[in-house]
This record gives C-alpha cells, structure tokens and sequence, in this order.
C-alpha cells in the first residue's frame, strides 16, 4: 500500500480489529489510513484516540477508500452491500472480503456490480502478525491478489487456493484457533491436576503447543516422525497417547472440522435473500 491509499474496514468487530492492528503494527499503513465502521461507534472510541478514522457511515467510508473491507456477519451482509451500492466504483476499487460462506460471485450478484473481489480467510492470530490466512479469487487480477496477499504476508503467513476450498479453509484455519486454543486448555487442565498452579500449567502446555508446531514448521517434518522420538518403548508418552486416541482425540478433531466446513458453506446459504 501507498501512503495515499485508504482502506475502510466495514463491520470493525473481532477479525476487523485484528486486522486493522495487524496492519499497523507491520508498518504496512498508518491508523489514519484506516476508516473503520461498526453500527455502535462508541465502541470504537479507544481506536480513534489512536488516530483511526471511526464512523457509522458506511457509504461515506467506501467513498474515500481504495480498498474496501467485508468484515461483517454473513447475515448482515445483504443490508451492507445493499447501503454501500451507490459508492462503489468498480474500476477503481477492490474489495476485500472476509466472510465466511461468501462467494465473490455472491457478492457481486447482491452489488449487481462487476467489481473485483477477493475473498481472504485469516484467524484472529492476525493481530500479533501470526495467522495462516488462505485467498482466493475469481475475477481479480494478478495486480490485485499480489497486493491481497502482500497485505495478508505481513501479518502472518498466506496461501492462495481454488475458491471452492474457502469453506474447508475457514474450518481448518479459522475456527482452527479455538480448536488448539481448546487443546492447550485441556492440556494445562490435566496439569493442574498433576500439581501445577494453574497459570503455570498453562504456560506450560502453551510454549510445549508452540514448540511442538515449530518443530512441524522448521524442520518440516512429519507429525508422527517427531512423536517417534518422544515415545520410549514402554514408555509413559505412549500410553497417555494411546489412552487419548482410545477416547477418540484425533476421531474427536476430525468430526470436529468436518462439521465446522459443513456449517461455514451453510452459515450465508441459510439466510433470506
Ligand atoms: N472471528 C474470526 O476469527 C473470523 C471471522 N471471520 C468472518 O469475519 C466476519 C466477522 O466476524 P467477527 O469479527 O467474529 O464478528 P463480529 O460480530 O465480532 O464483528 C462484526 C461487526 O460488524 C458490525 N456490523 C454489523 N453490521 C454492520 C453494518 N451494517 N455496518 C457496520 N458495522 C456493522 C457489528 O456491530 C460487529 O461489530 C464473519 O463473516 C466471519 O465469518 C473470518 C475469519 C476469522
Ligand atoms: O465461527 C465463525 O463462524 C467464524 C468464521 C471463522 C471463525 N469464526
């Protein structure tokens, strides 16, 4: 991004904000380049002492930017786009969206416009510059999806894939979060219980989950090639694995994300339009 360019993020509720303070804190634009909306502007008052423009006014938002954000709920979005018709200038801008169970082509049927669109799909580690965030496209040029994903590359790492992937996309990566944000709980629960104050057990379990997936990252390596070398034959890692899988904990992942992609395809499909 230029320093003149501006970009307006348009529903500024969990993921806006993490992008927003992910884009910043990577150098990427500066607060001021940055419209923010959300229906209950107050709520945005810390962002603004920040120098974010804040405001409720979607259409005036869109006016002045380059680069238009979706970031609202799948069943809010028809009222957006339906408010934000009359300031859009297909040649000139590129939306952004991050709605889960969106199509780009959905988009622009609702807009009955031919403007560029790109879907990105980050999680909400995208605040401290950590998310794995999946784009796709299919009518944005090349000019655009490099800008997306050098965008998206400053605040994590991202990958462009086919667009009927998006759903499978959001359950892996986006909801896959909480998935090991729950397992490192879980993990440190069962510390407590093995002598730990709680804080610690938590800490604990967090820096083993990183240390465990860096391990997968740096040496790119195989899940199982580096659990080998923590099982000792007759070992106590192997039977508490082997006591988790008999209680389902990779059967329990599995359905998990599979019900997850179900749901993120349905989550817009469902609504009225
Ligand atoms: N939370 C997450 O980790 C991720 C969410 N997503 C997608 O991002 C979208 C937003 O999710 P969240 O941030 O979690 O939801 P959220 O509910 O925290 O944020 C949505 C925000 O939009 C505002 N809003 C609703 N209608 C509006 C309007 N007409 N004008 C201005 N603001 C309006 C709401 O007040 C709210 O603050 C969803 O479509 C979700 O599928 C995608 C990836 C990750
Ligand atoms: O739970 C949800 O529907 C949203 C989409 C991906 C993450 N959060």
């Amino acid at each position: 991004m230029n320093a003149s360019q501006q970009i307006a993020i348009l529903g500024s509720g969990n993921i806006g904000l993490s992008l927003a303070k992910g884009l910043v804190k990577a150098g990427i634009c500066k607060p001021q380049q940055i419209t923010l909306t959300r229906r209950n502007v107050a709520a945005l008052a810390d962002y603004a002492a920040l120098g974010y423009h804040t405001t409720d006014n979607n259409l005036k938002a869109v006016k002045k930017s380059d680069i238009i954000v979706l970031a609202v709920l799948p069943q809010q979005l028809n009222k957006l786009l339906d408010e934000i018709r009359p300031a859009i200038k297909p040649e000139k801008q590129l939306l952004i969206s991050v709605i889960s169970g969106v199509s780009c082509s959905d988009i622009r049927q609702q807009l009955e416009l031919n403007v560029q669109v790109v879907r990105a799909m980050p999680n909400t580690a995208i605040a401290i510059g950590h998310s794995m965030t999946c784009i796709a496209t299919d009518n944005g040029t090349n000019k655009n999806i490099n800008l997306v994903k050098s965008l998206f590359d400053t605040v994590g790492v991202s990958i462009q894939i086919n667009e009927e992937l998006m759903t499978s996309a959001t359950a892996l990566c986006a909801c896959g979060i909480a998935f090991f944000l729950r397992s490192i709980r879980a993990a440190s629960q069962g510390g407590t219980e093995i002598g730990f104050h709680a804080g610690d057990a938590l800490k604990m379990a967090a820096q083993t989950a990183k240390g465990a997936a860096d391990l997968l990252l740096q040496l790119s390596s195989h899940p199982e090639q580096e659990i080998d070398k923590v099982t000792s034959p007759s070992g106590c890692t192997i039977a508490g694995l082997n006591e988790m899988e008999h209680n389902g904990f990779s059967s329990a992942m599995i359905k998990g994300i599979k019900l997850s992609a179900e749901k993120a395809g349905d989550l817009y499909k469902k609504e009225e339009h």
